[in-house]
């Protein structure tokens, strides 16, 4: 039964509840945040919450502005889920930083920011780290160009996945990995699949957790193991890499290298462990790779059928950074229209999809309503961020929007990495990426649409992070 004043939403029926309704609408819009648009003006006309039952869980979307900021801001809500799909990705105990509570994440999230600012993480050299990447990335480029290849056609949609993870992966592990690394190029591949297949409020085994028993193939229980297995070779592997320099006595230049030297010294104690190091890495290579590289994505693909925007980006490139060197992070705030291409690609990003689901850790309320115990509670970040009325033409892509007087001026409800105390670890990195990574490929080179083929379409491909659907550039060397 419904919840006495639970927030209103399709009927529930016994055992599946609403799953059928929002997977018909799903499959007759082809997107989730359709399917929840479409259900709340027909259940809640466009009120400020909707609650669904499917399977087990039940499931609060949070549409309007203020309900999300309220929801933000409520401490009873700051849990995350619980249940197999958060639990079988690390090993059926709750582990990591992006999907837990409590002590362990507070205690754990707090050590992760300290020990990778160590390594550059929200300090100069992290600026310094994105330009050395940038370096490479061009490079790569202009080696296709004169392979002569593909007739100077490149695929951006996935363009930036290791550059990116380079990035982070330097201050995690000390690594940094070559595009067109075999190993690599297979996890990125993993992990899209894996983006694909799920959605933010879980996949179909996760509502109805008997079928990853009765039907592991149909549910998606299997290749969902399939992947995490993968991934976690990948990241078991490089600790034992990391163990062996610490016996070595190789100095420290990583976080995996500090966190195994504190298991060393304490032994896995309070929330520390080995399987927690393990969780915590695959929540950073996830949380912050894919969702900087589709950002950039939906940037590229936009600054190819827009050719407007890319002209006054370059205008202002040439006008403060000139050919002579490459920008650099240090350039960001003489450069406002580049800065405001970046939230622009956010919200483009962020636009289509929705928050880490949070999680009722009592009864509570929201938005005048009853939100039971254990209630899932989901951002509607399309709401907010293709509100109409907040961000005119919102599927045009207008960086103007966040310049006033020629600066960049961010609008409180524009608040993409979320707010309060979940809120995200890597704004900071990403938005220094961004900038670092889409000046530097504009100054040297132009992206035109590729003759005789449509633009980029403004359709994307669906999961818990969206991207740009696949789309090649003609690319042409400015200098
Ligand atoms: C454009 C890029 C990114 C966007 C739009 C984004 C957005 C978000 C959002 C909306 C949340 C959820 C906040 C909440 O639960 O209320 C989040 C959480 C998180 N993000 Fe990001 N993120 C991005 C990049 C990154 C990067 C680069 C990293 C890693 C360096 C990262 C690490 C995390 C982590 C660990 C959490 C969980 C925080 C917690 O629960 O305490 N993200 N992000």
């Amino acid at each position: 039964f419904k919840p006495r004043n639970f927030p209103p939403g399709p009927k529930w029926l016994p055992i599946i509840g609403s799953a059928s309704e929002v997977y018909k609408l799903r499959e007759k819009t082809g997107y989730l945040y359709k399917a929840v648009k479409e259900l709340s003006s027909m259940y809640c006309d466009g009120g400020p919450v909707i609650g669904l039952k499917i399977g087990k869980d039940k499931i609060v979307m949070v549409n309007s502005l203020e309900a999300n900021k309220e929801m933000l801001h409520n401490e009873d809500i700051d849990g995350r889920p619980k249940g197999i799909f958060y639990q079988t990705r690390t090993w059926g105990e709750r582990r990591g930083v992006l999907l837990t509570d409590g002590e362990l994440w507070k205690e754990q999230r707090r050590f992760l920011i300290k020990h990778l600012k160590e390594f550059g993480f929200g300090r100069k050299g992290m600026g310094e780290i994105a330009h050395n990447e940038a370096c490479y990335m061009i490079n790569d480029v202009k080696e296709i160009l004169n392979s002569g290849d593909n007739k100077n056609c490149i695929y951006m949609h996935n363009f930036f996945n290791t550059y990116i993870l380079n990035t982070l992966w330097t201050m995690m592990a000390g690594i940094r990995y070559q595009a067109s690394d075999p190993q690599l190029k297979l996890l990125q591949d993993l992990m899209f699949d894996l983006f694909r297949a799920v959605d933010m409020v879980g996949a179909v085994f996760s509502h109805f957790p008997i079928l990853s028993i009765i039907a592991p193939t149909l549910s998606g229980y299997k290749e969902f193991i399939r992947i995490h297995k993968r991934l976690w070779k990948f990241l078991r592997d490089e600790i034992a890499k990391h163990k062996e320099n610490l016996d070595a006595g190789t100095e420290i230049t990583d976080f995996m290298g500090v966190y195994l030297r504190v298991l060393r010294e304490n032994g896995e104690k309070d929330t520390y462990s080995e399987g927690q190091l393990v969780a915590m890495c695959m929540d950073m290579f996830m949380a912050g790779t894919e969702t900087t590289s589709k950002s950039m994505s939906f940037a590229f693909s936009y600054l190819v059928r827009n050719q407007e925007v890319q002209r006054k980006a370059q205008e202002e490139i040439d006008r403060v950074v000139g050919k002579n060197r490459m920008p650099t992070l240090e350039d960001r705030s003489n450069m406002p229209y580049n800065e405001a291409v970046v939230h622009e690609s956010v919200r483009h990003f962020m636009g289509r999809t929705f928050g880490v689901p949070h999680r009722a850790l009592r009864n509570t309320t929201l938005a005048g309503y009853n939100i039971p115990e254990d209630t899932m509670v989901v951002s509607n970040y399309t709401n907010i961020l293709m509100d109409e009325s907040l961000y005119p033409e919102p599927y045009s892509f207008r960086p103007e929007r966040f310049l006033v007087d020629g600066k960049v001026f961010l609008p409180e409800y524009y608040f993409p990495f979320g707010l309060s105390k979940h809120r995200c670890m890597g704004d900071v990195l990403a938005k220094c990426n961004m900038f670092v990574f889409t000046t530097s490929m504009l100054q040297k080179f132009s992206f035109l649409p590729v003759p005789g083929e449509p633009l980029p379409s403004l359709e994307h491909v669906d999961g818990a992070t969206p991207s740009a659907a696949p789309f090649k550039a003609l690319v042409v060397p400015r200098m």
